[in-house]
Formats: structure tokens, sequence, C-alpha cells
């Protein structure tokens, strides 16, 4: 009796088939065959390769981000406490290496530090815009090398953004809805009621649905979770239907009737984070992590990161097709360029050229004026020097004409001074 060989279908026969030859013996397939074992093959390299995921939580100073990531991953972070009082938006990037059983998770988490207590809005939500596109900067950057790593390549795009909104307003505040329009075209966005135990069940619905309204009144688009997948259809749809997730965080350990739960403990009761009908965090972790991580991470790469790329290289003057509408070649787009970038080089060259002639030209007649200026001053000086010269000889002669006269008057008065002395005496001698 010939054996089934192993790369054969391994479909099971039907029992019009058992009944047909019944004379064979039937083996039910213990293991997996041939190509259905692809999927293990990416499996095991997946656990091999570990997996990585970056966050971003947007929301005021203390507003539970840190808790709630916490809680998400059921690990204590050790996160320091921001003030209220730093000038500007920062953001905080924290990078752990995470394992639950055999499988490795490298998170990112990048935190805004100062949000909510600026006056200046478009202050509050530039870097965290510029911090999402610089990630797909560096990407790109790596995409465009030569010699590529993305083996070791540390990915760093924001994979999903958990946007919190304060329980205590009536409606989104003006600085949620910039903040989000302004970011939801980079980033898949999942909008968060934060500290949801400090509003009643009431006014959570109508919060809800003030919030959804809101959202699409103001055109802002939110990470809508898959609904085209077969296992995930359902629980997806439903999930849609329950944005924002109101959730609560905490990683303290309350002791409901025998069972130790994470919740937190209140003068009236205990508020159970697990417990559904208490919060959504076990949605929100149920879509974040079990349901819709790949989901996010693949949105982020062909949707805004693609959106990002295809700006960046239109801006730089890479096309798919050409005036023509004909499709141009990367090498027909090099050549061009190459071409363009020559012919700027020559215009500005010749430009600079012509500057630098005309600015010679300039300082040779700004020069020539100086000098003429000059010749003329020399001019006026000699002459007036002259002028001086022949005064002060004029002066000098009359001096000397002044002294020749002052001798003579001198000598003078000295010969008569002598002769009435003489006199003088000639008349004593007489009178004697
Ligand atoms: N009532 C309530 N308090 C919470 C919740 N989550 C966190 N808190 C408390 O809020 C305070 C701030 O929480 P953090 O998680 O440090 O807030 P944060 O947004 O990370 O703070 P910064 O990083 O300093 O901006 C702490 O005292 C938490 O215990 C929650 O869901 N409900």
């Amino acid at each position: 009796m010939a054996e089934k060989p192993m790369c054969m279908p391994t479909q099971i026969p039907d029992d019009e088939d058992i009944q047909r030859e019944d004379n064979i013996r039937c083996l039910t397939m213990l293991g997996h065959f041939g190509f259905e074992c692809l999927p293990h093959q990416l499996v095991n390299r997946s656990i091999q390769q570990g997996f990585s995921f970056n966050v971003l939580c947007v929301g005021e100073t203390g507003i539970g981000k840190s808790t709630l990531i916490d809680t998400l991953f059921n690990t204590n972070l050790k996160d320091k406490k921001s003030s209220h009082f730093y000038s500007n938006i920062e953001l905080k990037i924290q990078t752990y290496e995470l394992q639950e059983s055999n499988v490795q998770l490298k998170l990112t988490v990048v935190k805004t530090v100062g949000y909510g207590d600026q006056i200046n809005k478009e202050a509050s939500f530039q870097p965290i815009a510029d911090y999402i596109d610089a990630q797909f900067e560096a990407y790109l950057q790596e995409e465009l090398k030569i010699k590529r790593s993305f083996v070791d390549y540390h990915d760093s795009r924001i994979h999903v953004c958990l946007y919190f909104i304060s329980p205590t307003g009536h409606s989104l505040k003006s600085l949620d809805l910039l903040t989000m329009k302004n970011i939801d075209s980079k980033v898949n966005i999942i909008p968060l009621i934060a500290k949801a135990d400090a509003i009643s069940k009431n006014d959570l619905q109508k919060f809800k649905c003030k919030i959804m309204s809101e959202l699409v009144t103001h055109g802002i688009q939110i990470y809508q979770f898959p609904t085209d997948d077969e296992t995930t259809t359902q629980v997806n749809s439903s999930m849609n239907g329950q944005l924002p997730f109101a959730v609560v965080g905490s990683m303290d350990e309350v002791k409901v009737g025998k069972r130790m739960v994470r919740g937190r403990q209140y003068p009236w009761g205990v508020l159970q984070v697990e417990n559904e009908s208490h919060c959504d965090f076990v949605k929100l972790r149920d879509m974040l992590l079990c349901t819709n991580m790949e989901d996010l991470k693949e949105q982020t790469h062909t949707q805004h990161y693609e959106r990002y790329r295809c700006c960046k290289l239109h801006k730089i003057g890479f096309t798919d097709v050409g005036p023509d509408n004909q499709p141009v070649s990367f090498q027909e787009i090099y050549e061009a360029k190459r071409q363009e970038f020559y012919d700027q080089c020559q215009r500005e060259e010749e430009e600079l050229k012509q500057k630098f002639m005309q600015q010679v030209k300039d300082k040779e007649m700004t020069l020539k004026e100086a000098e003429k200026e000059l010749q003329d001053k020399f001019e006026h000086l000699k002459r007036v020097q002259q002028e001086e010269r022949i005064k002060i000889e004029e002066e000098k002669r009359q001096l000397e004409e002044e002294i020749i006269n002052f001798y003579k008057m001198k000598a003078g008065s000295e010969t008569l001074q002598t002769q009435g002395s003489t006199n003088i005496k000639k008349d004593k001698d007489r009178k004697k």
C-alpha cells in the first residue's frame, strides 16, 4: 500500500472518498507541510527579531499620561513628574526594552512636557508636529542612502498618538482642536478621556458624543479601527462607535472581595481599571496592543510616511510623470536636474561676474571722485598757505621796518640825551 507523499495537498478525504477507497487507510495530518508553513516562518522570525512600537502621548501636565502607559504595559516605567512652569513645550523621549513570555518589545514613549501651560497655542502644537516630521525625515534619509542598514535601524516614526482630553470640560478646548487638526495627517490619533473616574456615567456619554461631533465639525481625522479584516471586523466596527475611550490608569493593587485587582481606592468604593463597566481601559488595551498594533504601524508607513515622502520628493523636484504625462525614469530626472543645476550655476556665475564688474566700476568712480576732491582740497590749501605766507612776509617786513625805525629813534634820542647833558654841564661850568 502506497503512503501519501508529503508534498501532496493535505486535504482530508470526505466520506464518499473513504467509501470509494475503503481499502485505503486514511491518516490525519499531525504537522504542517508545504507552503502552509509560511505563516509559521513569519511568526518565528518576528519573535526572534522582536517588535517595536512608538507611542506619542499628548496631554496637559499631570493628566495621567505616565500612569496610563505604566498600566497599559503593566510595568512601572519610573517617570519623573513635570512642573507647570516650563516656558516652552518639550518632548520627553524614553525607550524601554520590555518582555512578556518570549515576546520582546522595544517601546518608545514620547510625552509632552509643559503642554497646556503655554499662552501661545501655535507654539504648543508646532514642536509636536515638527517632532513627527523629523522622524519621517530620518527614515527618508536612511531610505535614500546607498548603503542602507534597516536591519539595525531604530525606526522612530510615531505609530500612534494617544490624545488625552481633560474630563472636566463641556467640550474640547481650542488647543485640543488646533493640535489635533495640525497633526491628524501625520499620525494615527486615538482620543482618550483621561481620568474618566472624575466624570459621571451620564455626563460621560454626553461628553463622548460632544467630542465626536466637534471632531467631525472641524474635519479632524482620528484613527479608525480597520473593518476590512474578517477576523476583526465585528469587534473593530463596534469599537469605532465607542471612541473616545474613557480611561483610568493605576498601578495600585486593591482588594475587592477575595481578589486583588488593579484599581483606585476611594472612600466610597473601588474603581477597577480592568472592569469594562467601570471604564474603557480594557477596550483601549485590546484595540491598541492585541488587535491593531500591526495596522497602526502599517497605516503609519503606507499613509502618513508616504504622504510626507511624496511631498518632500515633489519639493525637491522628483516626479513620476513628465509634462507630457509620460512616465519619467529616475535617470531622466537626475539628468534633467543636473542640467538644470548646471544652467543655474552658469547663470549665477554670470550674474556674479556682472555684479563684480559693476562693483569694480562703481568703486573706481568713487575713488576717482575722492581723488579729485582731495586734489581740489590740496590746491585750495596750497592757495591759502601761499596767501598766508605772503601775509606773514608782509607783516615781517613791516615789523623789521618798525624795528629799524625804533633803533633809529632810539639812536636819535640817545644823541639828544647826550647833547642835553653836555649843555647842562657847560651851563654849570659857566655859572661857576
Ligand atoms: N483620578 C485619577 N487620577 C489619576 C489617573 N491617572 C493618574 N492619576 C493621578 O494623576 C497624577 C498625575 O499622573 P501622571 O501619570 O504622573 O500624569 P502625567 O500626565 O504623566 O504627568 P506629567 O508627566 O508630570 O505631565 C498622579 O497623582 C496620578 O496618581 C486617573 O485615571 N484618575
